[in-house]
């Protein structure tokens, strides 16, 4: 029998990257509340990914993303969802207006040498120093019960 494709899910992060500084967001409802990410979510029919990645940042944030640029792909495989995530990453070289806390995110500005890993996802300190550097990659993860990793591969392109 032919093995079945399932087309991943498409969804967006945005990290704006200014004066030694990223902006996070802790988020307070929903998949991986609690954690401090990036901005984003689901692509909605009809939009571009670029498109999305905005949104999802006045939504969340308040604010307008300036200087956009796609830098990563990271594809996710959890043992407890149907199909794959594939996220694109976009990292902001400025905003527009200030960030303001919503319903879904709390704003925090850090310092690039106190980002706080331990309190987001597993894959992040596999991906964000190459971010920060302003290189492109791709990236490739396992979870368990949506929390554990349980393998990576990180490319450089
Ligand atoms: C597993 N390791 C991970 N590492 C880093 N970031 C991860 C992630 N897994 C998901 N993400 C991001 O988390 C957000 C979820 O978005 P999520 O709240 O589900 O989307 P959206 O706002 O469309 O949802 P609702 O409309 O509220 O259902 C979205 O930016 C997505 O890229």
């Amino acid at each position: 029998m032919a093995a079945v494709t399932v087309p991943p899910k498409l969804l967006t992060l945005l990290i704006v990257h200014k004066l030694g500084r990223v902006l996070l967001g802790r988020k307070k409802r929903g998949f991986g509340e609690g954690y401090y990410n990036g901005f984003g979510g689901k692509v909605e029919p009809g939009e571009t990914i670029e498109e999305a990645a905005i949104r999802e940042m006045r939504e969340e944030a308040g604010v307008d993303p300036v200087g956009l640029e796609c830098r990563g792909l990271l594809t996710f495989h959890f043992d407890d969802q149907e199909r794959p995530w594939e996220v694109h990453v976009y990292h902001a070289a400025d905003i527009r207006g200030e960030p303001c806390e919503t319903d879904e995110m709390a704003p925090v500005w850090f310092a690039v040498d106190d980002i706080p890993f331990d309190r987001m996802w597993a894959d992040d300190p596999h991906w964000y120093p190459i971010f920060l550097q302003g290189k492109k990659f791709k990236g490739t993860f396992h979870f368990q019960n949506t929390h554990t990793m349980t393998s990576h591969a990180v490319q450089v392109l």
